[in-house]
């Protein structure tokens, strides 16, 4: 299974007011539990403008965007050191990845962070990622980590994305204010009512509250991931909800990963199309097989790489739709080539399909 996990302030503080290591031990011991039981782990962190402001030996608070902008960069480093130490005690390499909502817009920067990420899964990495908050502008940013956390799984395709945070899950109402209100453990759809549920930030430190929480569960879950909104004082929280242990609030997912990428794919406006010879027609259409660029025999219109593109069969009927995983220029200069001839006439790979299995959507 790939996992995101999503460790919000409140977690990292343990309702104090440093980063609280015995807590970040625990959750790093979890993190590690859940790689040596055969997952694939990424994980969203706050707490990098709390930890400036520690460094900064607690100054008053302004909450003015300049403020928060360069407690972010003083406490970054030191969030990262402190992950970077906890995780090699379990001989865990970790990678840093600062992201910003621009890097989710942009076509080309969104395949590039995929392309980091997925390198660093495949290498045993464990990527930690926080907004890039010293550098982007108000208008610029995703917000919240609870957000940036469902980006982050719909990025890399997650199958659970996990936010662990200072309320046992999602209540009837904010457990703070209301004495009588209690667990919802399961959430099959996010409704009106259920936004109705949420209140705001609930510590002083951390961002948006339940309501954040809700919306990143919206967008995961819609893309095909389900969620899983818990405490992080559980002990074991994480390992016990991977090995599917019912605990905090779940918010089941809308059909299949692979379901909701095939919508993505046809709700996107193809520019372009790939004419196949009868093998690849045929492997593309009976066996749902990767196309490669030996089976093209032109490329028509323009497009990026990562865009939707037509598959016409040799008569010209739409067989399906596909990414593309080379710019339409690329893709012409490859026709009818062999895979292994692919970095000697580019200079550079993306790998031998032309348009993978997992990025096809028969018609
Ligand atoms: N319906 C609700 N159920 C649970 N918690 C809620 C609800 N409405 C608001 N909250 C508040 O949301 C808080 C968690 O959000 P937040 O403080 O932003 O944490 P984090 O730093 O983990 O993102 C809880 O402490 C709780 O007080
Ligand atoms: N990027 C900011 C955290 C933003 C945020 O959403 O915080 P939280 O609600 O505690 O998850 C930081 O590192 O301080």
């Amino acid at each position: 299974m790939r996992v995101v996990l999503k460790l919000g302030t409140s977690v990292l503080t343990a309702g104090t007011d440093r980063l609280h290591r015995p807590r970040l031990v625990d959750l790093m011991r979890g993190l590690a539990a859940v790689r040596a039981a055969g997952h694939e782990a990424v994980l969203v962190t706050s707490g990098a403008v709390l930890a400036g402001w520690e460094a900064l030996n607690f100054p008053p608070r302004s909450r003015t965007l300049a403020e928060k902008q360069l407690l972010a960069a003083v406490g970054q480093g030191r969030l990262m050191h402190l992950y970077a130490q906890l995780a090699d005690l379990y001989g865990l390499p970790v990678a840093q990845v600062l992201l910003t909502a621009d890097d989710f817009r942009n076509r080309t920067r969104y395949l590039n962070a995929r392309t980091t990420l997925t390198g660093c899964l495949s290498r045993g990495v464990l990527p930690i990622i926080n907004e890039n908050d010293a550098v982007a502008l108000e208008q610029l940013k995703v917000g919240d980590n609870d957000t940036l956390s469902a980006f982050v799984a719909n990025l890399v395709e997650a199958d659970l994305l996990v936010i662990l945070t200072d309320a046992p899950g999602l209540y009837t109402a904010d457990p703070r204010l209301d004495p009588h209100a209690t667990l919802i453990p399961v959430v099959e759809r996010v409704t009106p009512e259920v936004w109705a549920l949420a209140g705001g930030a609930g510590s002083h430190r951390g961002t948006g509250g339940m309501h954040t929480k809700i919306q990143a569960a919206e967008v995961a879950t819609r893309a095909g991931t389900p969620v899983v909104i818990a405490p992080g004082d559980a002990p074991d929280a994480l390992r016990r909800i991977v090995a599917g242990e019912a605990l905090g609030t779940r918010f089941q997912a809308h059909g299949s990963r692979l379901e909701a990428r095939g919508r993505w794919i046809l709700a996107e406006v193809a520019t372009g199309s790939l004419r196949l010879d009868a093998g690849a027609a045929q492997a593309v259409q009976e066996r749902g097989a990767s196309l490669l660029p030996a089976g093209i025999t032109a490329v028509e219109g323009r497009f990026e790489r990562g865009h939707t593109v037509r598959l016409l069969g040799p008569d010209g009927t739409e067989l399906g739709r596909g990414l593309a995983r080379y710019a339409s220029g690329d893709l012409g200069r490859l026709l009818g080539r062999h895979s292994r001839e692919i970095e000697a006439a580019l200079g550079y790979t993306h790998g031998p399909e032309a348009v993978h299995r997992d990025d096809l959507v028969r018609l």
